[in-house]
C-alpha cells in the first residue's frame, strides 16, 4: 500500500464512547450547562478523536508553513512579483514575519516546507527542502500538476504530519505562503463546492475591481479547461460527493503544491489522531480535498478562523465546519489558526481542570423550580 492509501485506511471516526463520556462530564463540571457554547463542542470532538475523556492537551503545538508557486501568476491574478514567496520565506526563517510574532506568542514551533518555491532556496536551520517541483503550471492551460507531482507533494505532507508528531507536538496548525495561492484555492472550491466562481474568488492580497473581475475570468477559464465548470448540464452541482479519484484530478489540475502537501498534512493529523487547526482559505481549499478522500479527517480538523475571502466561508459552510474566530484576516502564513489555538487549548484545559459539582460542593439546579419560573 503506498502512504497515501496507508493514511486514508488509518483516518477513523471519532471514537462514540469518549464523545459520550465528555458530553456527560460537561454536563456535571460546575456552570451552567452549554455555557461555554462552541467550545465545549470542540473539546467533546477532541475526546471523541483521542478516543478518551479528557483528550491530551493540544500542546505543544507546531505551524507548518507549506511554499510553493503557482504558474497561474503569469495571467495577472496578484500585484505582487512571485518572487516575493521566496522572500518571505526567508522571512520567515529570520522570525520576521506574522507567523512568528503569533507563534511566539502560544508558544507554537514554525517549521517551513519548500514544496514548490519557483526560486532555489539555501539550506537554512527550520527549513525542509522537499520541492517537488520549481512552481505549477499555469492551469488556464493545462493542469497545475502532473498526478505524480500532485501525490509527491501530499505524501510530503503525511511526512511533515508525522514527523512533527514524532517530535512531541500535540496539536498541528495549516500555513501556507504562495503568491497567487487564492486563485488556485478559488478553482479548487468552486470545482468541490460546485459555486460558480464570482461567488468564491476574492480580493487576495488586494487587488481593484479590474483585477477582480479578470482574476474571476481567469478562474472561469481554468475550471472551463479541465471541464469543472458547474453548468446546469455537467452534472457538477456540489451536492454530490466528490470520488476520490476525482478529487485527485481536481487537486492535480487546479490546485497548488501547497494545497497538496496541505490535503496530506490534513489526512496525516487525522490518521495520527491529532488535533490539526486550519488556517484560512488556502486551508480550507485542501481540506476539501482531504475530505472527498476521507470524509472522517473532518473529526480532526478545527476551523481557526474565518477569512476575508468569499470562498472562505462557502468552504467552512460545505464542511460544516465552524470557525473560532472572526477578525476580517486576510493574510494566510497560519496566523488566523495561531489565534485560534489558545481557544483550542483552554476547551480542553475544561475537562482537565474545572470542578465537577459534586466535587466541589456546588448545587445543581433546584429540581423544585420548573422551567417557566427560572431565568436561564
Ligand atoms: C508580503 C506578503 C506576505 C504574505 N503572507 C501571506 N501572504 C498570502 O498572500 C498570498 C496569496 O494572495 P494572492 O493570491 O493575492 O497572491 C499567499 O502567499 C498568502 O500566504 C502574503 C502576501 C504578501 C504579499
Ligand atoms: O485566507 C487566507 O488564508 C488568505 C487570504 C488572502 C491572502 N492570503 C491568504
Amino acid at each position: 500500500m503506498s502512504l497515501i492509501e496507508e493514511t486514508i485506511a488509518a483516518v477513523r471516526p471519532l471514537d462514540e464512547a469518549a464523545v459520550r463520556e465528555a458530553r456527560e462530564h460537561q454536563a456535571r463540571l460546575t456552570k451552567p450547562p452549554g455555557s461555554l457554547g462552541v467550545l465545549e463542542e470542540v473539546s467533546v470532538r477532541l475526546a471523541g478523536l483521542a478516543g478518551r475523556c479528557p483528550p491530551p492537551l493540544p500542546e505543544p503545538a507546531a505551524v507548518a508553513i507549506f511554499a510553493a508557486d503557482h504558474g497561474v501568476h503569469a495571467q495577472g491574478v496578484t500585484p505582487w512579483p512571485q518572487e516575493v514567496t521566496a522572500q518571505m520565506v526567508a522571512n520567515f526563517l529570520a522570525g520576521g514575519a506574522v507567523v512568528n510574532a503569533f507563534a511566539g506568542q502560544v508558544g507554537a514551533t514554525v517549521t517551513v516546507v519548500d514544496v514548490g518555491v519557483a526560486a532555489e532556496l539555501g539550506p537554512a536551520p527550520g527549513l525542509l527542502a522537499r520541492k517537488v517541483a520549481p512552481g505549477t503550471a499555469d492551469m488556464t492551460e493545462g493542469p497545475a500538476m502532473t498526478p505524480g507531482q500532485a501525490r509527491q507533494a501530499m505524501e510530503t505532507g503525511i511526512e511533515v504530519a508525522r514527523d512533527l508528531a514524532g517530535d512531541g507536538a500535540r496539536c498541528l496548525l495549516t500555513g501556507d505562503m504562495g503568491i497567487a495561492n487564492t486563485t488556485a484555492s478559488a478553482a479548487l472550491i468552486a470545482a468541490f463546492t460546485g459555486l460558480p466562481p464570482e461567488r468564491v474568488t476574492g480580493r487576495g492580497t488586494g487587488i481593484d475591481d479590474r483585477t477582480h473581475a479578470h482574476k474571476v475570468e481567469v478562474v472561469r477559464a481554468a475550471l472551463a479547461r479541465h471541464g469543472l465548470l458547474p453548468t446546469p448540464d455537467s452534472g457538477r452541482s456540489g451536492t454530490a460527493p466528490v470520488t476520490r479519484p476525482e478529487a485527485e484530478r481536481i487537486l492535480a489540475a487546479v490546485g497548488g503544491l501547497e494545497h497538496a502537501a496541505l490535503a496530506g498534512f490534513i489526512l496525516g493529523a487525522a490518521a495520527l489522531r491529532v488535533p490539526v487547526v486550519l488556517d484560512g482559505v488556502i486551508a480550507g481549499a485542501a481540506a476539501l480535498v482531504a475530505a472527498a478522500m476521507a470524509p472522517d479527517v473532518l473529526g480532526a480538523c478545527v476551523a481557526g478562523h474565518r477569512s476575508a475571502e468569499p470562498g472562505h466561508s462557502a468552504t467552512v459552510g460545505h464542511l460544516g465546519l465552524r470557525p473560532l474566530v472572526d477578525l476580517e484576516l486576510r493574510l494566510g502564513e497560519g496566523t488566523g489558526a495561531l489565534l485560534a489555538l489558545p481557544l483550542v487549548q483552554g476547551a480542553v484545559r475544561v475537562l482537565h481542570e474545572v470542578a465537577t459539582f459534586d466535587s466541589a460542593g456546588v448545587s445543581g439546579k433546584d429540581p423544585g423550580r420548573s422551567h417557566d419560573t427560572i431565568t436561564e
